[in-house]
């Protein structure tokens, strides 16, 4: 269904590809799942699937891919639209239209699709996202795992042979990204739909691949194999391998339900031990809610949300799409008015401050790091940011070559992939080193490595005094790095505790690892082999 023949692409002033040399072939009824570092490439190889690259994105294109017979040099994306549905990393700039409904019919109207079938099929898709509460809303109104859904949901209407999707399940909480990759695995099955998909939360994906391919990014070369093969070699592995390569299990599980059968040994030989985690010594109070309630038109986002947050502490903000994270956040900056209670941020009302000390005060990484960024230049943005700090020549720039090692000064930000864009929103606001500090999804695009170096600078900033609010769906994050977790569920606050009580029993909150060794309190590889090391 999918053919690469020695396929490179290299975008204008580039000095080096962005994929070399790349042949694989995807057969029909196949998921293949791309994997690969931070920028090594995998949005630009989805992007030749349905032709957006070259077409719109300019650069070159050499050797050859062929979707369905036809070659994407000769066929622009709007000629291939009836084989290959796509699903871009950023949702908004995809919309063509301006509603929930509207967006999942459009394909179909503009493939001819019978009016009867189109309406049963928008109306199967409310369903299967749980977008049905949302249907008549503007796409601008929605929140980022609401687009995500609806993104998704257009593309699966039209019924295409292709599927192509880039880290489609970034934006969804656990349990919508669970409900779309089994549907997606569905489509595979029953009706030998071809998908490719690209994501960096193989803990999610990787049980569903047929296939992997790996782009490594720099000078190495794209392989492809079986998942449980190309797990062996890969450098950094979701945490149901890691525990699996520190037992020594053979074959290594790529499920929670594999590792279960697996884990009777490791379980007794951990029984009574007992993980060591980092205390927290609480400092002053550097954000509280009163009886906080925001609202936008005749939605109500937070209803009478109480909470305070502590120096030392990083609290990880969980909850289904929509169920009001971000406008806690944006609530905490003063972005949103409460309509009644009360909110303070070091101490002040934001809505009191005047914007300058609020910035010294207050640092949010927004769910869209585009809004962040300014300069033409990676260069100048990261100049910008130690200026407006008043912190030493090349501090945000020392931060991001921590967070993205590899990143071209000159590139415009726009340029940057999705993982390197965040990475760069994220020096910009650390360099400031805020007292108070907030993260809207600070995970999306971020392979292992680059998630493992955010979380040791967030706990650097924690043991400096600082707080971290996180707002992510990301669970194996949160395992790792919150002391505290917060859920809000339709604007209110249903469960704020230690992290270990909140989501180890949780079906849709616990860690793979928590899972897989329950009633054990363990969450994550490091403590079990913490735990290892000092039995033996
Ligand atoms: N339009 C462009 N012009 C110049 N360079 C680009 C352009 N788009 C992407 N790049 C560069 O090409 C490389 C590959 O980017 P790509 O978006 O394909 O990576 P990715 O693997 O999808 O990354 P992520 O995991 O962050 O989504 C990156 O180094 C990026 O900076
Ligand atoms: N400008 C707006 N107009 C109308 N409704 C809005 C607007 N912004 C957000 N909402 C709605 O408010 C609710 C809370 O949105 P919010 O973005 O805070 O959710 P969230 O928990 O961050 O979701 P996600 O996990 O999807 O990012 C959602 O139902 C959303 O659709």
């Amino acid at each position: 269904m999918i053919e690469f023949d020695r396929v490179s692409v290299t975008y204008d002033g580039a000095a080096e590809p962005a994929v070399r040399d790349v042949s694989f072939t995807v057969p029909e009824g196949e998921l293949a799942l791309v994997i690969g570092r931070t920028g090594s490439g995998k949005s630009t190889l989805l992007r030749t699937i349905n032709g957006l690259v070259p077409h719109f994105t300019g650069g070159t294109l050499a050797g050859r891919v062929l979707v369905n017979g036809r070659d994407t040099r000769e066929y622009r994306p709007r000629d291939l639209a009836d084989v290959v549905g796509f699903v871009g990393q950023d949702p908004l700039t995809g919309f063509v239209t301006d509603t929930v409904e509207d967006e999942l019919a459009y394909s179909m109207e503009s493939l001819g699709t019978p009016p009867d079938v189109m309406r049963r099929r928008v109306e199967e898709t409310l369903d299967l996202l749980g977008l049905a509460d949302v249907r008549d809303r503007a796409l601008t109104s929605l929140s980022g795992g609401q687009r995500q859904r609806t993104a998704i949901g257009a593309a699966l209407t039209s019924h295409p042979a292709v599927l192509v999707l880039d880290e489609p399940t970034s934006a969804l909480d656990p349990q919508a990204a669970e409900e779309v990759l089994a549907a997606l695995q569905r489509l595979v099955h029953d009706l030998g739909v071809t998908v490719v998909l690209a994501e960096h939360r193989l803990e999610r994906v990787v049980q569903y691949a047929d296939r992997v391919i790996e782009v490594p990014g720099g000078v190495g070369l794209v392989t492809t194999g079986l998942p449980a093969d190309q797990m062996v070699t890969a450098p950094v592995a979701p945490p149901v391998v890691e525990l699996g390569r520190l037992a020594g299990w053979s074959p290594l599980p790529l499920s929670v339900r594999d590792a279960r059968r697996s884990a009777g040994a490791l379980r007794t030989q951990l029984t009574g031990a007992v993980p060591l985690r980092r205390t927290v010594t609480f400092g002053v109070e550097l954000a509280r809610c009163s009886d906080l309630v925001v609202g936008y038109g005749s939605v109500t986002a937070l209803r009478g949300v109480s909470t305070s947050i502590r120096a030392g502490e990083i609290v990880a903000l969980m909850g289904r799409n929509g169920a009001g994270k971000s406008t806690l956040l944006n609530a905490l900056v003063g972005i949103v008015p409460p309509r009644s209670g009360t909110v303070t941020a070091s101490g002040a009302d934001p809505r009191r401050t005047r914007p300058a000390r609020l910035v010294q005060a207050v640092g949010l990484v927004p769910q869209e790091p585009a809004d962040l960024l300014y300069a033409a230049t990676v260069a100048d943005e990261c100049a910008g940011a130690d200026a407006d700090f008043k912190v030493a020549a090349g501090t945000c720039r020392a931060l991001l070559a921590r967070l993205a090692p590899d990143v071209a000064d000159e590139l415009h930000p726009r340029d940057l992939s999705e993982g390197q864009r965040l990475c760069l929103a994220l020096a910009v606001v650390l360099c400031g080193a805020p007292p108070l500090l907030l993260l809207d999804e600070p995970t999306r695009g971020l392979d292992y490595g680059a998630k493992r170096r955010l979380v040791e600078i967030l706990r650097e900033l924690a043991a400096a005094g600082h707080a971290v609010l996180l707002s992510t769906h990301d669970v194996e994050m949160v395992a790792e790095v919150a002391t505290r977790v917060m859920v809000l569920a339709d604007g209110e606050l249903v469960s704020d505790g230690e992290t270990a009580t909140v989501v180890a029993g949780s079906p849709a909150f616990a860690p793979q690892v928590a899972k897989i060794l329950a009633p054990l309190p363990f969450l994550t590889v490091g403590e079990v082999a913490t735990a290892l090391e000092r039995a033996s």
